[in-house]
């Protein structure tokens, strides 16, 4: 059961914390509060970790996440959530038991795989359950380059093979997705959008920093937020392109290592417009 009646727009994130706050359910929930949504989590997994790598990962059991999703809906509701870090198969499965279960949607579907320090927060094993459960019931789902060729199993280094690659995850069953440029070359960062219909880009300068951590997170979480908004997708997915670019363009300059973003630029400079869309959104 899914409450809409309030004036509130509840967003959920299902996914690992990172306790140095750049990404995971810290991003998250940093971004819904930016976003003006009411943010909730379901953690799946606690890191070990800051700016310098991971150096722990400590699982839950898939018990005890279905019961933080359990106690999110039966009480406060859910207008949008997504998921990030779910590191194995059961508990990939236990999420998509209670997302079908509760009807819940829109959710947005970050699949994610491998930290930017190179540790694997999802293991190789669970990478088909990822597609058979969570991604036939996605609104949207938004790989990194890396990401979108484990999922496609093809090498995806021209524009055409990107579009291939998108049309391949919708018949997976998703609705929609976005294959993320932060991996390119070349200097742009352009993300591909695919809704089954046509093919947009959301274009940034590609900015030259290494405070990158937590990007993706930050990205996924933006588009709920506007969802849970009410936001058509491609209006959120401008806007989240928008919130990330401003959150890279003024690092904090934070860690010895790959530091987090600025979640509170996109407030702070909200005159300052850096993206463009194609076609125009
Ligand atoms: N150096 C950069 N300059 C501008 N935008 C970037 C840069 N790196 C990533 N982005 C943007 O950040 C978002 C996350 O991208 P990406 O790095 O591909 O994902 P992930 O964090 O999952 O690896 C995308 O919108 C992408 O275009
Ligand atoms: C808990 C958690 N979730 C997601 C990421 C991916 O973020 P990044 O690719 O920027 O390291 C991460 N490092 N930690």
């Amino acid at each position: 059961m899914i409450t809409t009646s309030s004036r509130i727009s509840r967003a959920l994130t299902i996914a690992g914390s990172d306790s140095g706050g750049g990404a995971g359910i810290q991003a998250d929930l940093k971004t819904f509060q930016e976003l003006n949504a009411f943010g909730m989590s379901a953690i799946t997994a606690v890191t070990v970790q800051n700016t310098l790598g991971v150096h722990g990962i400590y699982e839950l059991d898939a018990e005890i996440v279905a019961r933080q999703i359990d106690a999110v809906v039966e009480d406060l509701g859910v207008d949008a959530l997504k998921t990030g870090m779910i590191s194995n198969s059961s508990i990939l499965e236990i999420i998509a038991d209670r997302v079908k279960r509760y009807r819940l949607s829109p959710l947005v579907v970050d699949p994610v795989m491998v930290a930017k320090g190179g540790a694997l927060l999802l293991e190789k094993s669970a990478q088909h359950t990822l597609v058979n459960t969570l991604i036939p019931l996605a609104r949207l789902v938004t790989p990194n380059l890396p990401e979108a060729e484990v999922l496609t199993g093809k090498r995806l280094n021209t524009e055409d093979a990107r579009k291939e690659a998108a049309r391949q995850i919708l018949d997976m069953g998703a609705e929609a997705v976005v294959i993320k440029g932060g991996h390119l070359e070349g200097e742009f960062s352009t993300d591909l959008l695919f809704d089954g219909e046509s093919f947009h880009t959301f274009t940034s300068p590609r900015i030259s920093t290494r405070h990158t951590h937590g990007t993706g997170c930050t990205f996924s979480a933006a588009v709920t937020a506007e969802l849970a908004k009410g936001r058509p997708l491609l209006e959120a997915v401008r806007i989240a392109k928008e919130f990330v670019t401003r959150a890279i363009a003024h690092p904090l300059e934070l860690g010895g290592g790959h530091g987090p973003t600025n979640h509170w630029a996109f407030r702070q400079y909200r005159n300052q417009t850096v993206i463009s869309s194609s076609p125009r959104t």
